[in-house]
């Protein structure tokens, strides 16, 4: 490992100085493949993760200038239920990043960059999981998004639960819960959002109109999501989980399940000579989880399942530290003066505005999706501590909205017409704007 390690200043110099891109060295030149269209156009109210708001919508065409023949590359896509979004956190400012950074869950206290979902880090790359809504052409239909209007996406991944969901070689029933379950609360609590309304198909996919609001600088880690229900049927598409309701059980009682694929993916790498070390540091990997959850010195008894098997019919399998799970505050209520109520009924189709939303279907789907931003309380740690009596505004499709928070509530008071319309940036602007 020592030999790759210091590989990288061997990277090859341009005549400038620079490091050469090349794939041997890592220095990947990207090219986005497309760029977002989101029902949110900034950073401030935008979900911190995509479970926070299931009526979230993004349509991605494929450029042209990446396949002659977009649709040829979305084939058969559309027989995933969930798909990886790879794409770059463009609006970061300055990229800067630092080792340690202050997610929301843990209240002002530091963590490593590298076990957050901090958009700041060494290669501004998100990795949102999303409902695969539609593909038409050479555009895919997403919803559960966290990313905002114009955001350069790097690749498009189909999700398959066999090898994105590390499970356990046991099955369920041989499983040692009892130890656990003092530890763990039921997902629904934990994740502190109840947002889960049927899906709707999407809108088109036309330019969306959007305002900016103010960006707040936050450093963020977010939330582990909880699985999520794959009822939805497709012609030749194939269930790959267990049960929902086998699931969430699991999920409750034995361990947090995680969307993290990373253990299969490490099995997989390692040669014969590192197999050894890497069982042992397996041991030590399970002694530290049962420290970090306070399992030390309880049962002997307590097993920690190993995660192994590949087969649909294992429990999912993976541990994330408690405070990952614990909010910071409990979800907040959501409501809505009459006036918004008002305001909100304008923007509808058929309201006296005549405006028609761009990626929601009804005003109740406008509505649900405020709430669902706003139960998960959208404020950074610093605006929660020291400017509570804000007013807190954000847009999301062509409503912008503005609201207060007080205790244990939120409540919005005013939803315009978002004035400032966001336009899709040309595509080949949008290479030069960022450096590619
Ligand atoms: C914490 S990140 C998580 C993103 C992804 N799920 C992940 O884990 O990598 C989500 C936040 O990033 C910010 N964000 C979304 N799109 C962005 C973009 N294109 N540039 C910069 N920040 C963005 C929003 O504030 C959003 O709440």
């Amino acid at each position: 490992m020592r030999g790759l390690a210091e590989r990288g200043p061997c990277a090859p110099a341009a005549p400038c100085g620079c490091a050469q891109p090349a794939l041997e060295t890592g220095n990947l030149l990207t090219e986005p493949i497309g760029y977002l269209e989101s029902c949110f156009s900034a950073k401030n109210g935008t979900p911190r993760q995509p479970s926070i708001c299931s009526h979230s919508r993004a349509c991605l065409k494929i450029r042209k200038n990446i396949f002659n023949n977009p649709e040829h590359s979305l084939m058969g896509l559309e027989q995933f239920s969930h798909v990886w979004i790879l794409f770059v956190f463009h609006k970061n400012g300055h990229l800067n990043y630092k080792a340690k950074v202050q997610p929301p869950r843990l209240n002002g206290a530091k963590t490593g960059v590298f076990s957050t979902r901090s958009p700041h880090r060494p290669n501004a790359i998100g990795l949102t999981l999303a409902k695969l809504e539609k593909v038409e052409g050479g555009a895919v239909y997403l919803s559960g998004i966290d990313m905002i209007h114009g955001t350069p996406v790097l690749d498009i991944k189909p999700y398959i639960a066999d090898y994105d969901s590390p499970r356990s070689e046991e099955p369920l029933e041989d499983l040692n819960v009892q130890s656990n379950h003092r530890l763990l609360r039921p997902a629904s609590q934990s994740d502190g959002t109840a947002d889960s309304c049927d899906q709707r198909l999407p809108l088109g996919c036309g330019k969306a109109q959007h305002g900016r609001s103010t960006e707040e600088k936050q450093t963020c880690l977010e939330d582990r999501t909880p699985e999520e229900n794959f009822t939805k049927s497709r012609d030749s598409t194939e269930i790959q989980h267990t049960s929902p309701e086998d699931r969430e059980t699991v999920v409750d009682l034995v361990l947090e399940s995680s969307r993290s694929d990373s253990v299969g993916m490490a099995e997989e790498q390692r040669g014969p000579q590192d197999l050894k070390s890497f069982l042992d540091e397996g041991t030590d990997r399970s002694r530290n989880m049962e420290h970090a959850l306070g399992l030390q010195g309880s049962s002997a008894e307590t097993r920690w399942p190993s995660c192994h098997a590949r087969t649909t019919d294992r429990v999912p399998c993976s541990v994330v530290p408690t405070w990952v799970k614990e909010a910071p505050a409990p979800s907040l209520q959501v409501r809505f003066t009459p006036h918004a109520e008002l305001d909100l009924k304008k923007l509808s189709p058929g309201g006296a505005g005549q405006v028609s939303f761009r990626y929601f279907e009804s005003t109740d789907e406008a509505k649900r999706a405020i709430e669902a931003v706003l139960s998960a309380d959208p404020r950074s740690v610093y605006r929660r501590k020291l400017c509570q009596d804000r007013l807190f505004f954000f847009t999301v499709d062509i409503a912008h909205v503005t609201c207060w928070f007080g205790d244990g509530f939120a409540e919005v008071l005013r939803i315009k017409l978002a004035s400032e319309p966001v336009e899709m940036t040309d595509p080949e602007e949008s290479l030069v704007a960022l450096g590619s």
